[in-house]
């Protein structure tokens, strides 16, 4: 019964920590450590040098290495070990700050105009092309000729000139992201923004900040280096490029001097892109030795605790709308059943870049009852999934209900404001998706996946949701729930995969489940087992049942009732006995007889006789 359970490799889904990978990273090792000793060498300076790195006594200009001044003494009689590390002080400190500041620009941005898109996106996205076109060097001058010479300003203003670099990496990453079925299936389980972005978006794009701030910092560095050398800095605090500067202006008398701070410059910034590569390696997992990508985390459906519509607080579009919804449950709830899905004439338009609607489902009327499980067929593009996503309050970017209604268990939704409709979405109405494994993040484990939205919807501990989500796999007859649970989604199979997306819908105990095309991805085997275990929950669960599928045998198998679509429109509706033996429509006819059953079976292929002259 439980496909694919060989398939889990080992119960021991072996998640080295990327810093354990790094320490066995040859590059990552060395430039880590190179690193750290400097940046242990400038913390204890103070310690490390025997006299301030600015008092001067000119009788040792230009003198060698003695004891206490292991590097010498330079123009002006100072140490210039002593000048080292507090040039690195100042120096690291610099970049630093640039870092801190760009990452506070470029990265909550970044997210937020890649996830939400649209006019903010537009916005920001022009705001980084205009700062990424100004000319760093020539702002810095202009910077300190405005805001003074002070280091640390102009750090800021480097921050600011490099932000652009981590919002066009952020926001590219995000806004493919965003289109994963995982991110959908997060948002369909009724988490908000905010939660799907800080567990399923910026664990994807963590590992290229990581990369990236070593790369940014090794810039900064370079770039403070360059100001210093051309004399821009203040002057009143050594840093690595003021040196390089004093050095200069003496190079022909002791070249030596350019030594230490180049040696330091170049081992710093060396170093940085040393280990932004290892870092590179290592969060991508190309050294082998695991999935890196495949151990991204996963996510994923839904849970949570139903939520009834009663519970939500009433607002004026409710008491317009109740009426209408017990007048639609009366007039077209199906043989006089209470009806748990009343939609009634639904347009579903996309904008069109002149302003205009494109009309994609026109008029729809549908009923769902508790306990019935209505199928919604039709060829690809008839807008089935258009008519669902509706229900579910998802319509993609772009797409809008123009007309009609939908009620939810007697309660209106088109016009809820969002965090009404997503108390809906995994509460009363969850939702099963056509793909699963798409729809599970693979960086996270089954269990984790399970668990998240049923600690936020349920308001459980983290023990009770465990334990939770436990008995969910068994419910779904997952056979090792406990081995299950702890897999990533790549060990599992699409059938198993089918199962936890279901165990996810039935976490906030449902009354309707949309299922859309819940078994097309799966082989025909798994496909039989699918169907019998969503028509077992349906009848222990009296759920009312909206299922989308262009499969006409799926229908004879499942469905009580059946609604045809086509270009839009419903253009039949009926019990499944009566729309598959005696359809009223040409176009259910043309389906029907698609079904090449009534055809006869060709001849078995017979390999032909090839002779040989
Ligand atoms: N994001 C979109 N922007 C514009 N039009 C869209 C968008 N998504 C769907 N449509 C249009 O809506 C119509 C209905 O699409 P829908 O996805 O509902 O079809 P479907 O019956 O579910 O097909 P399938 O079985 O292939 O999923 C199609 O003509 C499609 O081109």
């Amino acid at each position: 019964m439980n496909e694919g359970e060989g398939r889990v490799n080992a119960p021991s889904t072996v998640r080295r920590g990327a810093l354990g990978r790094l320490a066995r990273n040859p590059l990552g090792l060395v430039s880590a450590a190179v690193l750290a000793l400097i940046a242990l060498a400038v913390l204890l300076a103070p310690v490390l040098v025997s006299q301030p790195p600015d008092a001067s006594d000119l009788r040792h200009a230009f003198a060698g290495p003695s004891g206490g001044h292991p590097l010498g003494f330079d123009s002006a009689g100072r140490d210039i070990w002593s000048r080292l590390l507090y040039g690195g002080r100042t120096t690291l400190s610099g970049a630093l700050i640039s870092l801190a500041v760009s990452l506070l620009l470029g990265v909550p941005s970044g997210l937020v105009a890649g996830y939400r898109g649209g006019r903010l996106d537009g916005l920001a996205s022009w705001i980084a092309n205009l700062v990424m076109a100004l000319p760093a060097m020539i702002v810095l001058l202009a910077s300190r000729a405005v805001l003074g010479s002070t280091v640390w300003v102009l750090m800021v203003v480097l921050g600011v000139l490099v932000a652009p670099a981590f919002f066009r990496l952020v926001r590219g990453i995000v806004v493919q992201v965003r289109g994963e079925l995982y991110v959908d299936a997060a948002r369909v389980s009724g988490l908000g923004d905010a939660r799907i972005i800080a567990r399923h978006v910026l664990v994807v794009v963590r590992g290229p900040i990581i990369i990236q701030i070593a790369l940014v910092a090794g810039i900064a560095i370079g770039l403070q280096a360059g100001l210093e050398f051309l004399g821009i800095g203040s002057g009143d605090t050594p840093t690595w490029g003021a040196m390089l500067n004093e050095a200069f202006q003496n190079i022909q008398r002791s070249p030596a001097l350019m030594l230490w701070p180049g040696l330091a410059l170049g081992l710093t910034s060396g170093a940085l892109v040393l280990l932004a590569g290892a870092l590179r390696d290592v969060l991508e997992d190309r050294t082998g030795g695991g999935s890196g990508r495949a151990r991204r985390r996963a996510v994923p459906v839904p849970a949570a605790a139903p939520v009834p519509a009663d519970t939500v607080p009433a607002d004026p579009a409710d008491a317009a709308s109740a009426d209408p919804a017990a007048a639609a449950a009366e007039d077209h709830g199906p043989a006089g059943r209470a009806t748990l899905l009343s939609v009634r004439g639904l347009a579903v338009g996309y904008r069109l870049p002149d302003g205009s609607d494109r009309e994609v489902v026109h008029d729809v009327d549908l009923d769902v009852a508790p306990g019935e499980i209505v199928g919604l067929v039709g060829e690809s593009g008839s807008g089935k999934t258009q008519t669902a996503f509706s229900v579910l309050g998802i319509l993609p970017e772009g797409g809008r209900i123009l007309r009609g209604g939908i009620l939810l268990d007697g309660q209106e939704v088109v016009g809820l404001p969002e965090r009404r409709r997503r108390a809906l979405r995994g509460g009363m109405v969850a939702y099963v998706p056509q793909e699963p494994m798409s729809n599970l993040d693979p960086a996270f484990t089954v269990g984790s996946q399970l668990v998240e939205p049923i600690r936020v919807r349920l308001g459980l501990s983290r023990k009770q949701a465990v334990q939770r989500a436990l008995d969910l796999l068994s419910l779904v007859e997952i056979a090792d729930p406990e081995r299950t649970f702890r897999s990533y989604p790549h060990q599992i199979s699409g059938g198993m995969a089918q199962r936890v997306l279901i165990a996810g819908a039935m976490s906030c105990e449902p009354r309707l489940l949309i299922a859309d095309e819940p078994t097309t991805a799966l082989d025909v085997r798994v496909q039989a087992e699918i169907l019998e275990l969503l028509r077992r929950l349906q009848r222990e669960h009296e759920l009312g049942v909206l299922l989308v599928t262009h499969n006409l045998g799926v229908v004879a198998d499942l469905c009580d009732r059946v609604a045809v679509m086509r270009e839009g429109r419903i253009v039949e509706t009926g019990t499944a006995e009566q729309v598959l033996h005696a359809p009223a429509d040409p176009y259910t006819r043309t389906l029907l007889e698609a079904v090449l059953d009534h055809v006869p079976a060709r001849e078995p292929w017979q390999p032909r006789k090839v002779v040989v002259p």
